[in-house]
């Protein structure tokens, strides 16, 4: 395949290293304005640094954007020319709908949304996906492309921004748990390099129960809380303070907040 990212940060930077690592790639142009950042793919077999995002449309097929919501507009305006019937569009840009980007570029192309995460860095992103109905004639060619590099669900675009949320913010929201059970870890004794060990592996390992078994996550409580044991003790003590409670709140902001996001970055 021959792919595209335009605007290599983090996400792009993480898509590059999947793309890379699961051979899923016959060419990659990777694009910035600065690329001081992303020497580190300088070298890699086919794939080109540039600060041109013309060139790089030119030479590929599928092309992922990554840049933020505020720039996305003006590169679109600036990249139309270059489009061909060839070309698949995959935005990755929060709150940037399908309709906005058909105005730009015109309702017979084919685009598609996904919504990845970082750890597609690792092949192990959730990424859900939406296209146009051009788009959806080559819905294929992204879910290939994102089962490769984790898993992937198609979605309609209305549950999109609640993706963004549950998914790609995800990944931050599961840090802070992990690094809170690293922190509880230390104070129980281990030292800071096990306890994050510990940390990892536990929730590695009950995520795992979850996708091998298909229980419900309270299914899999039951087997740990002992009548009368230190597992319930601990649970409603973390309940009792608001655990569920303020981690759906968080997400219900992060939600709100995603209607305002590109007005606040111009
Ligand atoms: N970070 C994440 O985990 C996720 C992010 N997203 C979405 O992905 C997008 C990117 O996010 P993120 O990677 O965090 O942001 P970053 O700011 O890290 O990356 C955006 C990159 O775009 C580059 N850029 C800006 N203007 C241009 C241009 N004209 N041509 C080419 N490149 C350009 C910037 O580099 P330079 O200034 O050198 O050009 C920058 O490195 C956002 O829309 C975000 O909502 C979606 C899911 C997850
Ligand atoms: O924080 C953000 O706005 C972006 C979108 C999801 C992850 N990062």
């Amino acid at each position: 395949m021959k792919i595209a990212i335009i605007g290599t940060g983090n996400l792009g930077k993480s898509i590059a290293k999947g793309l890379i690592t699961n051979n899923a790639i016959t060419s990659l142009y990777l694009t910035k304005r600065n690329l001081e950042d992303i020497q580190e793919f300088d070298g890699y077999k086919n794939v080109h640094l540039t600060t041109d995002n013309t060139e790089a449309v030119r030479q590929s097929d599928i092309i992922i954007f990554a840049v933020q919501p505020a720039h996305f507009e003006q590169i679109l305006n600036y990249i139309k020319p270059e489009l061909t019937e060839k070309h698949v569009l995959i935005s990755t840009i929060t709150g940037f709908l399908i309709p906005k980007i058909e105005a730009q570029v015109g309702a017979d192309k084919f685009i598609i949304r996904a919504m990845p995460n970082t750890a597609i860095a690792v092949g192990k992103s959730m990424t859900c996906l939406c296209s146009n109905v051009q788009g959806a004639k080559r819905i294929k060619i992204a879910e290939a492309i994102f089962n490769r590099l984790g898993h992937s669900l198609s979605i309609p675009e209305s549950q999109m921004q609640a993706a963004t949320v549950v998914c790609a913010s995800g990944v931050a929201f599961w840090m802070r748990l992990i690094r809170a059970t690293t922190q509880a870890a230390i104070q129980l004794g281990f030292d800071a390099k096990e306890a994050q060990e510990l940390a990892m592996y536990t929730s590695e390992g009950a995520a795992s129960l979850l996708i091998t078994n298909g229980n419900h996550p309270e299914e899999e409580i039951d087997r740990v809380t002992t009548p009368k044991g230190c597992t319930i003790e601990g649970l409603n003590e973390m309940e009792h303070k608001g655990l569920s409670s303020s981690l759906i709140q968080g997400m219900i902001a992060s939600f709100n907040k995603i209607s305002n996001i590109k007005e606040e970055q111009i």
